[in-house]
């Protein structure tokens, strides 16, 4: 049975209907459409500038939409103000690219940060020093609490961002290019741990990646952005062996 089938009756947790957003006379985005589903592992690949940043900008809210639907969790978000757009935002976590951990603060106060910052998604006696034990444990660096970024490879940088992001327990995990810059083992590393994550948070995650071998390990589906919009959708294999040349050019090495 076809993955896209099996599926279809389970809820969708990111709804983006026929998206347009032009800078000037640049189209970007043409009429972009997606589901991403509970549970699921959604892989968008494109071409650098075909728009995956701009397409993730109006998902969160950073790029306001020229028009087109666009539902987290069933709520429309062109039609929230900033406060409940910022309750939204607490549950979906964000992996970017450079991780951006604060290069001033330890690893333990990098992790307390967006605890405070969404103290209201906690009630008052949470037990900071328990979750950020936690987290770090689920990234496998507990014993990098007292660290800072400068004394961390790459590696571990991008492990102890998504420890960062699980801290708030989201229900999506947007990925901009996990594994970008770091060598062979270590996005391997990195994929495996995206896995374990998922499987024991069951969240939903949006991976944008150029990386071919990532997609094939992480995707229980995915999206080919050309053109503007959503030019094929299937499971890595199907799109893989595909014959058209615009999707056969993703995947030749
Ligand atoms: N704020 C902006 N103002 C004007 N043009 C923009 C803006 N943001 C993006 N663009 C244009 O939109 C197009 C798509 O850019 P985007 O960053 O989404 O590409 P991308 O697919 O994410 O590329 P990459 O894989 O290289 O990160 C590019 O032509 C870019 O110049």
């Amino acid at each position: 049975m076809r993955k896209d089938l099996q599926i279809s009756n389970q809820e969708i947790v990111l709804h983006i209907k026929d998206l347009k957003k032009s800078f000037g006379d640049n189209h970007v985005l043409k009429g972009f459409n997606m589901n991403l589903y509970q549970g699921e592992n959604l892989v968008i690949m494109g071409k650098s500038g075909s728009g995956k940043s701009v397409m993730i900008k109006c998902l969160v809210g950073l790029l306001e939409a020229d028009s087109g639907l666009i539902r987290v969790m069933n709520k429309d978000i062109t039609g929230l103000d900033q406060r409940a757009l910022d309750i939204l935002r607490a549950d979906i976590g964000f992996l970017f690219q450079g991780s951006a951990l604060y290069d001033s603060m330890t690893v333990r106060e990098n992790l307390e940060f967006p605890l405070r910052r969404h103290k209201d998604k906690f009630d008052d006696n949470i037990d900071t020093e328990a979750l950020v034990s936690e987290a770090l444990e689920n990234v496998g660096l507990l014993n990098a609490i007292d660290l800072m970024p400068s004394e961390l490879s790459g590696g571990m940088k991008r492990r102890i961002a998504l420890a960062r992001t699980l801290i708030l327990r989201p229900k999506i995990i947007l990925y901009d290019e996990p594994t970008s810059g770091l060598d062979p083992i270590t996005a391997k590393e990195i994929i495996l741990l995206m896995q374990d994550i998922q499987k024991k948070y069951k969240t939903s995650s949006l991976i944008i990646t150029h990386d071919v071998d990532c997609a094939r390990a992480i995707s229980d589906r995915m999206i080919l952005l050309i053109d503007g919009i959503d030019y094929a959708t299937g499971t890595f294999e199907e799109l893989a062996s595909n014959e058209d040349p615009k999707i056969k050019a993703f995947f030749k090495h």
